[in-house]
């Protein structure tokens, strides 16, 4: 162990905290006398034990579902009520006793509507043990719900299940530890208190009052037996805290023994129908507003932005998840503007791939609301999960899980999947394998799918029209090659990931000039002098060894003239950087072999049909 101060000064605590047990320890083992006989002992423990138990329950029933509120709620009503139920924890014990006597005690309304038995008596006990130890239970369970993933619950009810399901099969469940962590303080908190029973039931003696009546009747000798039992209940609560349930093995199918699950024949899910998503959207969330719309032509589409540009926002107000306000939503021409998520039939896989912690793979598949257990199997096999049955999630890979995420979400038979840049998580080989498996589910099962992603290649891969998105706002949008053949302006080249963005002006209808190269162009129609930005992709571009000027003819002279400043060997294809005129660079790919070397005197030759250009605003004319 380290010996830094930090060390010794956390020992000394630690000592300080067990040296006066270690001292009571030995005085009680050497004691003639513990003082297990004394008269009303054992009724003081019982009665502990029971109300404490009881305030316990009663702490669960009722504080449970407030923490959950309170975990679920940022409005200052619930902010407000989250301070005020912390209360009884800075009230002194005695003074919290004073508190609840304005209401509970004999002379008040509630005491005499209950002929003065709210007080004296076991419920006093109950009362006064609820008050104090409650906080410990919903700070405990409300720090346990705020931290499970919100994903968890919009993945829920994209599968059908009503609030007071979700609550109960996947939040309780996910919280379930920071929960009995709770339960078991608030237990001991109850079974210690002291200041507040003392002063609402004096009778019966609870533990810690018959500990202090003998302390003052006999003195501490009368009180080492109601310690010791106090004393041996903390050590066998503390050792329950720490025994952990015992982590669930993955299994074989071969090991399962006699509890194997009965042998489903997968079944092919009905043929789906091509569900086209038309939507108008007009959303704020915080200070962020959404307005997109977009009428569809195709049952694959793909949304396109930076981080922040509010992909995911649109694709869950397609969910639902953002409520009817929102904005309206058409699936194949059907208005589900009013249609609850839970009955949209709209499969969703939020990003990360969210799976419900602590249930296998085959639980996972067939969670949906009315799903069809041949049909989960039938995905569990179709997406390569077969074998995994009983894997909880943490022992499944990354791509697994993204697996069984899209088996969750394809096994309700959705009319389409939403898909929150599935693969971005994963490494390059299991992220091509898995776009590989979802284009060919697209191909063969008829799969509709809205993907958002900042992936211009994925987009290309898995969709047919594009939506390119930014600060909520839609750029453009198009079929696949009018997004991609013609991008609407600077902005969407930059996200489309065209490399060669470049500033010029135009000399003539079917030129312009950058860095002083004269740049072969489409009539674009803009007048000479125009300062005009253009694009044109990398793929569009052949680099070509230069000849010496006169040596050939104007064939060979073809194009511009460029030096090569870098070239890079990425295995099936090579990029080629090279510069023309004074410093502009341009980035060239290719498939065909590359001879070329960095420094070598080179020409850039393209189509000029192939440039995109566009008058440039910013240069502050038109
Ligand atoms: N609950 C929220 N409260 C306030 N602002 C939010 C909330 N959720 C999202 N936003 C903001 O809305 C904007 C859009 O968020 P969104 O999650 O849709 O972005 P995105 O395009 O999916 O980004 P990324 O690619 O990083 O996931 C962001 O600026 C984000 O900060």
């Amino acid at each position: 162990m380290s010996r830094s101060p930090l060390t010794y000064l956390g020992g000394l605590l630690a000592l300080y905290l067990l040296v006066p047990i270690a001292a009571f320890v030995v005085r009680f083992a050497v004691s003639d006398d513990r003082g297990f006989e004394a008269p009303g002992l054992a009724s003081a423990f019982w009665t502990s034990i029971a109300s404490a138990s009881i305030s316990t329950a009663i702490i669960v029933v009722l504080g449970v579902p407030l923490a959950f509120a309170l975990a679920r709620s940022t409005s200052w009503l619930s902010r407000a009520v989250g301070v005020l139920v912390q209360l009884p924890l800075a009230l002194p014990p005695v003074m919290s006793g004073i508190v609840l006597i304005y209401i509970v005690g004999p002379y008040t309304w509630l005491g005499e509507l209950f002929g003065g038995e709210l007080t004296g008596t076991l419920t006093g006990i109950v009362i006064a043990q609820t008050f104090v130890a409650s906080p410990f239970l919903v700070i405990a369970a409300r720090s346990a719900f705020a931290a499970l993933d919100p994903a968890l619950d919009d993945l829920a009810a994209t599968l059908g299940h009503r609030p007071l399901a979700r609550f109960l099969r996947v939040a309780l469940p996910a919280a379930s530890s920071g929960i009995g962590a709770g339960i078991l303080l608030t237990w001991l908190r109850a079974l210690g208190e002291y200041g507040a029973t003392v002063l609402l039931s004096y009778h019966p003696y609870s533990l810690p009052v018959f500990t202090s009546v003998q302390f003052q009747s006999s003195g501490i000798p009368g009180t080492q037996a109601p310690t010791a039992l106090a004393l041996a209940i903390a050590i066998v609560a503390v050792v329950v805290g720490l025994i952990r349930r015992p982590r669930r093995k993955a299994t074989s199918a071969g090991s399962r023994g006699t509890r194997r699950a009965p042998t489903i024949v997968p079944t092919e899910p009905r043929a789906a129908l091509p569900t086209p998503v038309s939507f108008a959207l007009d959303a704020r969330v915080g200070g962020f507003h959404l307005e997109v719309a977009h009428r569809a032509g195709a049952h694959r589409i793909a949304i396109l932005g930076p981080s922040g540009s509010g992909k995911s926002m649109t694709l869950r107000a397609l969910a639902g998840l953002l409520g009817d306000r929102a904005g309206s939503v058409a699936l194949a021409g059907e208005d589900v503007t009013d249609v609850s998520t839970e009955s949209r039939h709209v499969g969703y896989v939020a990003q990360g791939g969210a799976l419900l912690p602590g249930r296998t793979v085959r639980q996972q598949v067939g969670f949906g609301v009315g799903t069809d257990p041949a049909v989960a199997a039938w995905w569990l096999s179709t997406l390569h999960l077969d074998g995994l049955d009983d894997r909880l999630p943490e022992q499944l890979s990354g791509g697994q899980r993204q697996r069984v995420a899209l088996a969750s979400a394809l096994s309700r038979e959705p009319r389409v999947v939403l898909l929150d840049e599935p693969f971005s998580a994963l490494d390059a080989p299991v992220r091509e394998e898995l776009r590989r498996e979802v284009r060919r589910l697209q191909r063969e099962t008829g799969l509709s799918t809205v993907l958002v992603t900042h992936d211009p290649e994925e987009a290309a891969l898995l969709a047919d029209e594009i939506l390119v998105i930014e600060g909520g706002k839609i750029l453009q949008s198009g079929t696949r090659g009018e997004v991609y053949g013609r991008p609407a302006s600077p902005e969407v080249a930059r996200l489309l990931g065209i490399p060669n963005l470049l500033r010029g002006v135009v000399t003539s209808h079917g030129a312009f000039e950058t860095s002083g190269t004269t740049v072969p162009a489409p009539d674009h129609g803009l007048p000479v002098g125009s300062p005009v930005l253009w694009s044109v992709r990398p793929e569009r571009l052949r680099v070509v060894r230069a000849v010496p000027s006169g040596a050939a003819g104007s064939e060979a002279q073809a194009g511009v003239a460029a030096t090569v400043t870098d070239v890079v060997d990425l295995g099936t294809s090579t990029t080629v950087t090279v510069r023309v005129g004074e410093g502009t660079e341009l980035r060239a790919h290719t498939t065909d072999v590359v001879e070329l070397a960095v420094g070598e005197a080179a020409r850039v030759r393209w189509d000029p049909a192939a440039l995109s250009v566009w008058a440039d605003a910013a240069a502050g004319r038109p």
